[in-house]
């Protein structure tokens, strides 16, 4: 069970107002790690969601085999080739990664990823530079993290996991069924490490160990392949423009699923796409400042 004393539920945090003469260098340098054949969407889909949540600029790396296709779906962010074999990254991309993260104010990794030695090398080098930089990890990240016995020791409080119960389950060892369980472990995995769980679902449950809340927005029509690829990009814009962790996850699961009832007043939940939620947060964003 939650401990209600233990946590406090605080309120939505806000964007400050743009300066009139800022530019995007203000907005943060987004770094997305991830996609492989097959799934070169899900990582298009959170970097052009970060590009919709306000990041100044944003650049996908991606296996090269990858590139043409994950450039072509969105002329707004850049792409960079990391080496790849044909089951994705290659061992030698954790290097460029580190490479890369140097010039990046945020980063994010996993979406499409899939799970082998080189998305395992890129994951350890993320969590093993010394950097006070956030960094969210969502899917295929979150499944090469549950295959080091010592996770918990790579975790710190600059990071915002993202799993579904899924993914928690082999994370925590919790069962998916569990969801009272499966909050109280994300509660403790907060508390031990200082970083922020989002434990997905039709409520999603953000909590740091010492903040939690429960989200009221988001319906059943998000039960879409790539719904979740979009909150890992939404989560890196709004850190890309400064916001802290636990209160970027708490913003970015409310606009999050605010875009999807927005979209599915437009479209219906049926039809509701990960594409749907991606336009529908500017109305998500707009609708911020009638809260
Ligand atoms: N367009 C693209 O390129 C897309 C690419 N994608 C990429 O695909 C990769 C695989 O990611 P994934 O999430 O699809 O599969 P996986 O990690 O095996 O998890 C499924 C397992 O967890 C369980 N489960 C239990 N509760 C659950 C819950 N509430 N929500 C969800 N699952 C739940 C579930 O149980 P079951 O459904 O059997 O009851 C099943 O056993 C990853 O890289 C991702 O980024 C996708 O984003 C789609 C769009
Ligand atoms: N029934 C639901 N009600 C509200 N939100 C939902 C519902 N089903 C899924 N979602 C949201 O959709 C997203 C799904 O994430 P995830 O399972 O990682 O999808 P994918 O990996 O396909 O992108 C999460 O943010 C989750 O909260
Ligand atoms: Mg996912």
């Amino acid at each position: 069970m939650v401990n209600e004393m233990t946590t406090r539920s605080p309120a939505l945090p806000q964007l400050a107002p743009r300066d009139a003469d800022s530019h995007k260098g203000d907005y943060g340098r987004v770094l997305l790690i991830g996609g492989s054949p097959g799934m070169a969407g899900s990582i298009s889909l959170s970097a052009s969601a970060s590009i919709r949540s306000g990041a100044g600029l944003v650049t996908v790396a991606v296996p090269r085999r990858c590139l043409e296709t994950v450039a072509g779906y969105d002329r707004c962010y850049m792409t960079v080739a990391l080496p790849d074999d044909l089951k994705g990254f290659y061992e030698l991309a954790a290097s460029r990664v580190a490479q890369l993260s140097e010039s990046a104010t945020v980063l994010g990794c996993g979406p499409g990823m899939r799970t082998g030695v080189g998305a395992e090398g890129i994951v350890k080098t993320l969590c093993s530079q010394e950097s006070d930089k956030p960094l969210v990890f969502d899917a295929d990240a979150l499944n090469c993290l549950s295959q080091c016995d010592d996770w918990k020791s790579m975790l710190a409080p600059r990071m915002i996991l993202t799993p579904h119960p899924g993914e928690w389950e082999r994370l925590s060892g919790v069962a998916a069924s569990d969801r009272k369980a499966q909050e109280a472990a994300a509660v403790e995995t907060g508390k031990a490490t200082g970083a922020t769980i989002v434990l997905k679902g039709s409520k999603t449950f953000v909590t740091d160990g010492k903040k939690s809340v429960h989200n009221s927005t988001g319906n059943p029509g998000m039960a879409s392949g790539g719904s979740g690829d979009v909150l890992t990009g939404v989560l890196c814009g709004l850190l890309a423009q400064g916001l802290a962790v636990f209160e970027a996850a708490h913003l970015g699961v409310f606009v999050h699923g605010r875009a999807g009832d927005l979209a599915a007043e437009s479209v219906g939940q049926i039809s509701l796409s990960a594409s749907d939620l991606l336009q529908h947060l500017p109305a998500a964003f707009m609708s911020l400042s009638e809260q």
